[in-house]
């Protein structure tokens, strides 16, 4: 396949637990393409945190062979490869919103300049121009996501990786974010990882929906969107809409079929 962004062939993941091992992936065979929006849905424990996790190297596979950008894991978080977006916004309150997405820059050696540019730059880009003198608690839940989501964007990495980033939120202010996501996507051209519980919100976003199944945590289908690239919130009326979310919906059942 081309460009092969991430490429997992055959990864395991077992926990060692006081209770026994814990099967959180197996045989997971995965080839992500660049500019792809991957969205990894199943239930509760299937392993999507962990298998995400595992890319940004922050889990070792304990079977398998798993490529990020062409290197491992490892290197790829060496090469900052990517950006990784957590559930909550992790937010420093004593910092403003610009001195927290300045910080990764600060770690990792930027200028003052080259950081202040780049914040600049991700603030526009997530809509919060203006917003980067205010305090966390200053914001609203979205507009804090979307700072977290800035903070990921600024050393301008090809990938996001984002764990179910808007699963906090209310209906209305998801919806807009997502929104926004499809827009950030279109316009940078980068490859997206994103966990999540919710069919529509996957369905609505996606290239490609990763479907997951629990014990031991394992890809049960791939379905390739038949959607457009532009998608306006009322595409989830269309039949091709309803028709992908019912698929989504099926595979799910299925997996869960299989775990007895
Ligand atoms: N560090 C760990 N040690 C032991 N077990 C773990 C660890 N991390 C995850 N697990 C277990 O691995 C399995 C997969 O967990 P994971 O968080 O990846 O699932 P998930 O699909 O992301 O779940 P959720 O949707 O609830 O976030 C679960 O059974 C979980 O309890």
């Amino acid at each position: 396949m081309m460009n092969a962004v991430i490429a997992a062939n055959a990864v395991s993941l077992t926990f060692q637990t006081a209770d026994g091992p814990v099967h959180a992936l197996k045989d997971v065979d995965l080839t992500v393409c660049q500019g792809d929006f991957v969205s990894f849905i199943g239930p509760s424990g299937c392993g999507k945190t962990t298998f995400l996790r595992t890319i940004a190297a922050l889990e070792m596979p304990t079977a398998g062979e798993l490529m990020v950008n062409g290197m491992t894991p490892d290197e790829a978080r060496k090469a900052r490869a990517y950006g990784y977006v957590f559930q909550a916004p992790g937010l420093y309150p004593w910092r403003t919103i610009a001195g927290n997405i300045s910080l990764p820059l600060e770690i990792m050696g930027f200028s003052k300049p080259d950081r202040a540019e780049r914040v600049d730059r991700v603030l526009e880009l997530v809509d919060l121009e203006g917003f980067g003198g205010r305090f966390p608690w200053q914001l609203s839940g979205g507009m804090q996501q979307r700072a977290s989501i800035a903070r990921a964007l600024a050393f301008d990495a090809d990938i996001l990786l984002m764990d179910e980033p808007f699963g906090a939120l209310d209906e209305i202010v998801r919806d807009r974010l997502n929104e926004a996501l499809l827009e950030l996507w279109r316009k940078t051209g980068k490859t997206i990882g994103f966990v999540t519980h919710s069919i529509p919100e996957a369905v609505y976003l996606s290239t490609r929906i990763v479907v997951m199944s629990p014990r031991p945590g394992r890809i049960t289908r791939v379905i390739d969107s038949t959607l457009p690239a532009a998608r306006p919130l009322d595409i989830r009326d269309s039949p091709e809409f309803i028709r992908l979310a019912h698929e989504v919906r099926e595979a799910l059942r299925e997996g869960h079929g299989d775990d007895t």
